[in-house]
């Protein structure tokens, strides 16, 4: 479960140039509710991410998760209940190392230091499972070196990654965005995959209107820091995506194309 209650952040408070980037943003996601955030540029999204993940110190406001208040709760530990995917298919994974060593370093950064042990055949067996997941045929290449992957499945391995230490909280940010768009959709199914198999409570950034319609439980449009919309059940089983674009009050180029 994650709650954000009265989440304000200005930048350069009180200056000519201040931004309010986040505006008395509240909002609830229940355990297992796999929530889609858009919202224009500027709106406010990857701030809530960072205040989330504790990038960002909030002026005011909290952030609980499970129930635990996780406002004063320095970056690192909060890592171990946070799982985040960024946008850079390259950055999220070792190049040079093979698939099932990524899931080794993976697996440490979650445990004691002292519990450290090789590639064992235990293990082996447990990252073909979790790879299995994925549906892109990755547990068959354990012994492939990740540079040799094509970027769907390198993003597609960061994701599982993530998820490894079973996290209260998956934060996908962008994280399908520098992929073309056939790539993006496989790495979606992927996601949507391990995000069932290991019931994960989600919160995905994006700014593709088709994912935010066909992916996720509820769709949540932010606007100059605050919630513009917050769309669930039967109506975001009918939403469309001209529909969640007549709600931005910034229209692109490519949403004008789209519609
Ligand atoms: N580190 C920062 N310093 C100054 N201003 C910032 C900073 N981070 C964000 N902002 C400002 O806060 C507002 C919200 O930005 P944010 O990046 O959260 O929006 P976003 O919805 O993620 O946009 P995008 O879709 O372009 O990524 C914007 O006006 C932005 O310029």
């Amino acid at each position: 479960m994650l709650e954000i209650r009265s989440a304000r952040k200005v930048f350069y408070k009180g200056q000519a140039d201040e931004k309010v980037a986040l505006d008395s943003l509240s909002l609830k996601l229940a355990t297992g509710e796999f929530g889609v955030v858009i919202g224009s540029n500027g709106a406010g999204k990857s701030s809530m991410l960072n205040a989330i993940s504790g990038a960002l110190v909030l002026d005011s406001g909290q952030v609980i998760i499970n129930g635990d208040d996780v406002t004063a709760m320095p970056v690192h530990k909060r890592a171990m209940r946070l799982a985040r995917v960024f946008q850079d298919p390259m950055k999220g994974t070792a190049a040079s190392m093979t698939v099932a060593e990524n899931m080794l370093l993976a697996d440490l950064r979650s445990q004691k230091r002292t519990l450290r042990q090789g590639l064992n055949a235990t293990r082996l067996a447990t990252y073909k499972e979790r790879l299995s997941l994925l549906g892109l045929g990755l547990e068959n290449r354990l012994d492939t070196r990740v540079e040799l992957l094509s970027g769907g499945q390198r993003q597609s391995l960061s994701l599982i990654m993530a998820v490894g230490g079973s996290p209260d909280l998956l934060l996908l940010d962008e994280h399908t965005a520098a992929l073309d768009p056939r790539t993006a959709d496989i790495v979606m199914q992927a996601t949507v995959r391990a995000v069932d198999a290991l019931k994960l409570t989600t919160l995905m950034v994006t700014h593709n209107m088709q994912h935010a319609v066909d992916f996720g439980h509820s769709v949540i449009m932010l606007d100059a820091g605050k919630l513009r919309l917050e769309i669930s059940g039967e109506e975001k089983a009918k939403v469309t995506v001209v529909d969640l674009i007549g709600h931005f009050s910034v229209k692109t180029d490519r949403m004008l194309l789209a519609s």
